[in-house]
Order: C-alpha cells, then structure tokens, then sequence
C-alpha cells in the first residue's frame, strides 16, 4: 500500500461521519448506508459510551459498516483499536493524545492512515514529526457526544494549527452542524468531521445532504491564502 496524498485525504475529510452503536437508534451501519447516499466521503468507526459492543459484536457491526464502505469505495478509519483495524484490513486509525502512541500505531499500520487528535499547536507539531497523515481538532462548539471531551475552542485552535501547518490535512470536529460549517471551513478545516449532526436525525441521508451542499459552498468561496499556497511556498 503506497502513502495516503494529502490532496486525496483532504477530499475524503470533506464530510467525515464519526459512528458507534451508542450514536444510533437504528443499525450504525445503516446509517452508514443512508449517509454515504447523502454525500458522506469517509467514515470513522468509533465503538464507545455506554453499552458500547465488545469482542465479536464489535467485530462484526464493524466488518458490516467495512462492507459498506467499500461498497460505495468510501475510506473506513477504526478509532482507538489498533487490533481491529489490523484485523480487518481498514484503512486507518484515529488515536488521541490519551491512546497509543503515535509513533508505534504508525509502526504498526504501516501506510494505513494514520488520524490525530490536536489541540494546540505544540501537540500538531509533535503529530508532523511523528508522521500523523491528518489532524482532528476540536471541540470547535460544544459538544454532546464525548463525555471526556477537552474544553471548548471554538475556532481558534483551527487557525493557530493551520498558520502553522499550511500542507496537512485537518479536520474540525464538535459540536459542527449545517449552519457552522462555513465558520469552521473558513478558519482552515478541510472538513468537518460529525457524531450526532447525522446520526440523532431521523434522515441520516438528508443530514448527509444538507451538511454537504453547506461544505461545497464554503469549499468553493474560501480564499486560497488560508490554505493550499503554491508548493514553491511549501518548500
Ligand atoms: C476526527 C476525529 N477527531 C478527534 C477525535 C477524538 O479522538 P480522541 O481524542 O482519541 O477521543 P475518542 O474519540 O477516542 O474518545 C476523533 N475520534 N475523531
Ligand atoms: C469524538 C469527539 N472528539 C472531540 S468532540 C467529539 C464528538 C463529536 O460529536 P458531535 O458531532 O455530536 O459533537
Ligand atoms: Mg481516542
């Protein structure tokens, strides 16, 4: 497997849905289904809260939402479970800064993508160093879907992270609805990466829908000086 190019990555942030059975009243992976129809670009399988599945039901509602995703050829990311994701040949993993460390997950997935959460600027340039392909930064608003989530941000993390990382891939998460994407876009995300926006709706495909038409408008206004310089800037 070759390395994961950036401009792809940042194509498959666009609309990233983070799911687990705790998120969903109906099958996750059908929901995963119904998103995915609604514009959803890369998926996130997040097992955790309370009565979260373990041992083979994980396994299994985790191999249901791969098959789903590779259905529709959507990249499916594992979040903490190095083992799982191993197992089930996915295409990443997303580890915190409370997880495994990065260096030896990055060992061990090889080329797989490796996501990152950030908080500040000190933690993304330890990420860079140690090889994380994108950066998961937030709560951008608050949020009701982590109960151990680190305090509010709002935009400025984004900002701070993007002035010093021009080139990486970064995706805003918490709290983000439709009407908040373009204030997440426009401090520098490439994406916006959601739980409850899609999953406590009773239409996952027209949350999809709504989130996405939002992301191609702010995507297509926003000044090409918050990101994207020419390479010969990036040297
Ligand atoms: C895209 C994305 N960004 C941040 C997180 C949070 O990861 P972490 O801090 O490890 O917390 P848990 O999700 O493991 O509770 C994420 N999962 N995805
Ligand atoms: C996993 C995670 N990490 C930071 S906030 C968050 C939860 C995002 O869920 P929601 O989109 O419902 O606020
Ligand atoms: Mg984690």
């Amino acid at each position: 497997m070759k390395p994961v190019e950036a401009a792809d990555l940042k194509a498959w942030l666009k609309l990233y849905l983070v799911i687990g059975s705790a998120n969903c009243r109906k099958d996750a992976a059908e929901v995963v289904e119904e998103a995915i129809r609604g514009g959803v670009t890369m998926v996130q399988f997040r097992e955790k809260g309370r009565n979260a599945l373990e041992g083979a039901a994980k396994r299994e509602l985790a191999g249901r939402i791969l098959a789903v995703c590779r259905k529709h050829g959507v990249p499916l990311i594992v979040n903490d479970d190095v083992d799982l994701a191993l197992a089930l040949d996915a295409d990443g993993v997303h580890i915190g800064q409370e997880d495994e460390p990065a260096e030896q997950v990055r060992k061990r997935i090889g080329n797989r993508i490796l996501g990152l959460s950030v908080h500040s600027p000190e933690e993304a340039r330890l990420g860079a160093e140690r090889h994380a392909d994108y950066f998961g930064v937030g709560p951008v608003f608050p949020t009701v879907s982590k109960e151990d989530a680190r305090p509010v941000q709002g935009t400025a993390a984004l900002r701070n992270i993007r002035g010093m990382h021009a080139a990486m891939p970064i995706v805003g998460i918490g709290g983000i609805t439709a009407d908040r994407v373009h204030e997440v876009i426009q401090a520098g995300a490439d994406g916006v990466a959601v739980i409850s926006a899609i999953t406590h709706t009773p239409d996952a495909c027209h949350a999809a829908m709504e989130l996405s038409r939002a992301l191609t408008g702010v995507l297509s206004k926003r000044n090409p000086l918050v990101y994207n310089p020419p390479p010969h800037l990036l040297k």
